[in-house]
């Protein structure tokens, strides 16, 4: 997976490549050259005092110098420009995919884990860009030129070579693959923190309000913990990383002074050279250490790589279709023909056979019991869950045939939990139609009985919006919500359970107005009191993912048993309030 998603990411950014490959190359040439002419200025130069000599070499080794290092920031500079590319890209690429997730997706991973695959994972595979732009060319041409110059300088020391380059692989080696299992548990303790965290922060009213907070903290400590001791593991070992890198190297260098002093001493090598011969192994013994480097990193982007392969092969449960009907003007006439579903992993299906018809223009109210499947019924008009038998038609057309766009603007939904944005009560309004004026906001705020309270917040439309909506009252949000889709002008509205936190006197006035404002547009309310939707031209009376009975409130009153239940319990519950 690492492979196909470096291929698919780093390809448009080529010519960065080509700079990272042409820039290093020349900074590893130059790095090459260097202990050559080291050993030229001491066997010619320092050994027969030639100050002249000295000088030019010297200069030139400055210049070497100069251009190489030049040469080693430009190939980072491209590089780094690589790795943010690749990490911006494969950000937005997990982005776009999970926003087109329907819930079925956005469960089976769980928000949190696509946020740690959408953040921490991007950016395992972002570092590993950055290192193996840096690495890359540099280490096989450090490695394969050193052995090659090192032999040159003198062939009988190169059995050094031969000895210390595996004993450093070897050493390496062991470390890595203790360290690489380590990593794919990592990901999964940082997924856990995530949930845990996540749930801490919405939950905190209910943690307070039950004394949860020593067992949260407790789980939370779990979480913290097994992270702690999976990064400590991992941490150890790449510790252990280093002082024997520096052991192997140190080792060397003393043997190669060893060896090369007996040299000589017996005359068959020179200074420079055995300084040259030192320097090459160096080289090696660090291109060697790089490629270990890498081999720390690959598996490690990899294991994230995975993941985020995991996302971006996932396809939306709810597929756009092959040929979108988009040139349609919809009406608001529903038609629910022999529709049934159940959720994904369940059995039993929770929507049964429903079947009806609605005009357009017209309200239709859904009622029933809680679990009834009230909002799952609605949940299938804008697509967030597809029918599992059956259709739902608009004007006669499947939902699953109407491009996804021309579907989700001609609903306005406002969820049984409406969700409002960080930002203003403004830009809240606007975020179904950006370009509608203040008037069609302050317009909006009035049909939802909302004028009043915005007007009174510091700020009026500019008021601050906290993320959530936690910064206003249950009620107000709700009225906030039913606003936002009125700015949209949509067609069809659903209005799931958006009266209940309003008191009857202010729901009866919401309605009345609602209805006179939205003109031709058709209405779908779920509500739980009757009061809500006794002048709905239809209700359905649904029980158990059954319509079990279908008419004006008054005709229900006669026909339909169920609902005459549902209409003296609360009337006795009002009675017994008052
Ligand atoms: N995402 C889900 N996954 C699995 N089962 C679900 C899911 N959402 C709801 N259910 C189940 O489907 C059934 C119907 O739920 P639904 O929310 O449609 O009921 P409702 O009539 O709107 O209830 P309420 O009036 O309490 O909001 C319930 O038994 C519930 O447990």
């Amino acid at each position: 997976m690492l492979l196909t998603l470096l291929k698919r990411y780093v390809k448009p950014y080529w010519w960065l490549i080509t700079g990272v490959v042409v820039f290093q190359l020349a900074q590893s040439m130059a790095s090459l050259y260097l202990p050559t002419l080291n050993a030229d200025i001491i066997d010619n130069g320092v050994a027969t005092g030639d100050t002249a000599y000295i000088l030019t070499t010297g200069g030139w080794m400055l210049l070497i110098t100069l251009a190489q290092v030049a040469c080693s920031i430009t190939a980072v500079y491209f590089g780094a420009r690589l790795a943010m590319a690749v990490g911006r890209d494969l950000r937005r690429g997990v982005f776009r995919k999970v926003g087109a997730f329907s819930e079925r997706e956005v469960s089976k991973f769980g928000a949190p884990s696509l946020i740690t695959r959408t953040t921490n994972d991007v950016q395992q595979v972002q570092m590993l860009v950055l290192m193996t732009s840096t690495m890359l060319v540099s280490a096989p041409i450090l490695a394969i030129g050193g052995v090659i110059l090192a032999m040159q300088q003198d062939l009988e020391l190169s059995w050094l070579i031969a000895v210390s380059v595996p004993v450093l692989l070897i050493a390496v080696g062991l470390i890595v693959s203790r360290m690489v299992p380590l990593f794919r548990v990592m990901q999964k303790k940082i997924d856990r923190v995530n949930l845990v965290l996540r749930e801490q922060l919405t939950g905190i009213r209910v943690i307070r309000a039950f004394v949860r907070e020593p067992v949260e903290r407790q789980r939370f400590g779990a979480a913290n913990a097994e992270i702690t001791d999976v990064a400590t593991r991992a941490g150890r070992l790449m510790a252990l990383m280093f002082p024997v890198v520096m052991a192997v190297l140190n080792v060397s260098s003393v043997a190669v002074l060893w060896f090369g002093a007996f040299r000589v001493e017996d005359g068959s090598m020179q200074v420079g050279t055995l300084m040259a011969f030192l320097q090459y192994l160096m080289q090696i013994l660090m291109a060697v250490m790089m490629a270990t480097f890498m081999a720390v990193m690959i598996p490690r982007a990899s294991v994230s790589a995975d993941r985020i392969g995991e996302v971006l092969d996932t396809e939306s449960s709810v597929v756009p279709p092959l040929q979108p009907i988009t040139d349609v003007s919809l009406h608001g006439a529903i038609e629910f023909d022999d529709v049934s579903f159940a959720y994904p992993g369940a059995e039993a299906p929770v929507l049964r056979n429903l079947t009806f018809l609605t005009e357009p223009g017209t309200t239709t109210a859904v009622i029933g019991s809680t679990g009834a499947g009230k909002t799952t019924l609605v949940n299938l008009l804008p697509r967030l869950f597809d029918a599992t038998e059956g259709s739902v038609r608009i004007d006669g057309v499947d939902v699953r045939d109407l491009e996804p766009d021309a579907l989700w603007e001609r609903i306005g939904l406002v969820p049984q939990k409406p969700y409002l944005f960080s930002g203003t009560v403004a830009s809240n309004l606007r975020y179904g139609k950006p370009d509608a004026t203040d008037d069609e906001l302050w317009h909006a705020l009035e049909v939802a009985q909302a004028r009043d309270f915005v007007a009174a917040m510091p700020g009026g439309l500019e008021a601050t919006v906290a993320q959530g909506g936690t910064n206003v009252s249950g009620g107000q949000r709700q009225r906030l919500a039913i606003a936002r889709a009125l700015v949209k002008r949509p067609e069809i509205y659903v209005f799931d359970d958006s009266f209940s936190a309003l008191d009857v006197a202010t729901d009866g006035r919401l309605r009345r107005a609602l209805r006179a404002d939205i003109g031709e547009a058709s209405m779908f309310v779920v509500a739980q009191r009757v009061s809500s939707i006794v002048d709905a031209d239809q209700i359905l009376v649904l029980e158990h993912g059954e319509i079990v009975a279908r008419g004006t409130h008054e005709q229900l009153l006669v026909t339909s048993p169920t609902y005459e239940e549902i209409v003296s319990s609360q009337l006795s519950a009002e009675e017994a309030a008052a």
